[in-house]
């Protein structure tokens, strides 16, 4: 790891419906140790010193953002979410833009579902990519073996795992750069599920950052259940 950590803006899309965690409310609102999941990814982000700015992409009615503390915060401006992740991202960056990012600014865009983020990950992540060309992502290399499905349900194959990684976020790219090509993709109709997606369509080979397995994204039930025993633990 590079000692330099440079100066960046944090980009947290927290506009989703949480469908697959059928909560009685969207998953980032759901408790985790006296908080709310949001506040603790906030967290993440809010008390390093080399954050310049944090936008926050939240859905258009969302009635729970106001009675957090967090949301009289004048560290945090708002986005407004769109109907998919990627749409999020780019009304965020846009709000970026607005704060005054400049192109050749590093943007570093986290799942809000994702509290779990270490300041060790973070900082390496930058460090890392401090001088990179293109910019990367944290990541996870395949642990378990692979199977491709097939149509029947059954086992068409097992993949070579050895040059699998799971991507997680926070993902590091150039404002100017992250902005068109996300644009470009939207239009183009490219199914984009991850700010690389984008940047590999563009033709550019984001790096790996290997981070922990830990990092994960509260996706279902037992996702939150799992975590919420470890910070039990931990806390
Ligand atoms: N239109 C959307 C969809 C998702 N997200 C955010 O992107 C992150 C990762 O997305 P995901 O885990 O898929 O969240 P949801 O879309 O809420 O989950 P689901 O797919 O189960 O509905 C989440 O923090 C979510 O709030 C967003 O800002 N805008
Ligand atoms: C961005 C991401 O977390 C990387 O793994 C993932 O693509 C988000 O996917 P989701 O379906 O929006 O949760």
């Amino acid at each position: 790891m590079s000692s330099a950590i440079p100066a960046f803006w944090a980009l947290i899309p927290a506009a989703g419906v949480g469908a697959r965690m059928g909560a009685d409310r969207p998953k980032q609102y759901l408790e985790l140790a006296g908080k709310t999941i949001l506040e603790h990814t906030l967290a993440c982000f809010l008390g390093h010193p080399q954050l310049r700015g944090l936008v926050v992409s939240l859905a258009s009615d969302d009635p729970y953002w106001p009675h957090l503390d967090c949301s009289r915060d004048s560290r945090i401006q708002r986005a407004e979410g769109g109907v998919e992740r990627a749409d999020s991202v780019l009304s965020g960056l846009l709000r970026l833009t607005e704060l005054g990012a400049g192109d050749d600014d590093w943007v570093l865009v986290h799942d809000a579902a994702r509290p779990n983020l270490s300041r060790f990950d973070l900082d390496l992540l930058l460090a890392e990519l401090a001088d990179d060309p293109v910019g990367g992502l944290l990541a996870v290399p395949a642990r378990d073996t692979l199977k491709r499905a097939g149509a029947d349900g059954r086992v068409a194959e097992t993949v070579d795992r050895s040059v699998i990684w799971q991507a997680f976020t926070p993902q590091m790219f150039r404002l100017g750069a992250l902005h068109r090509v996300l644009a470009d993709a939207l239009v183009s109709g490219v199914r984009i599920t991850d700010e690389a997606s984008a940047i590999e369509w563009a033709g550019q080979a984001p790096r790996l950052i290997e981070g922990r397995a830990d990092n994960l994204k509260i996706t279902r039930p037992e996702d939150l259940e799992w975590l919420r025993q470890r910070w039990s633990q931990k806390r």
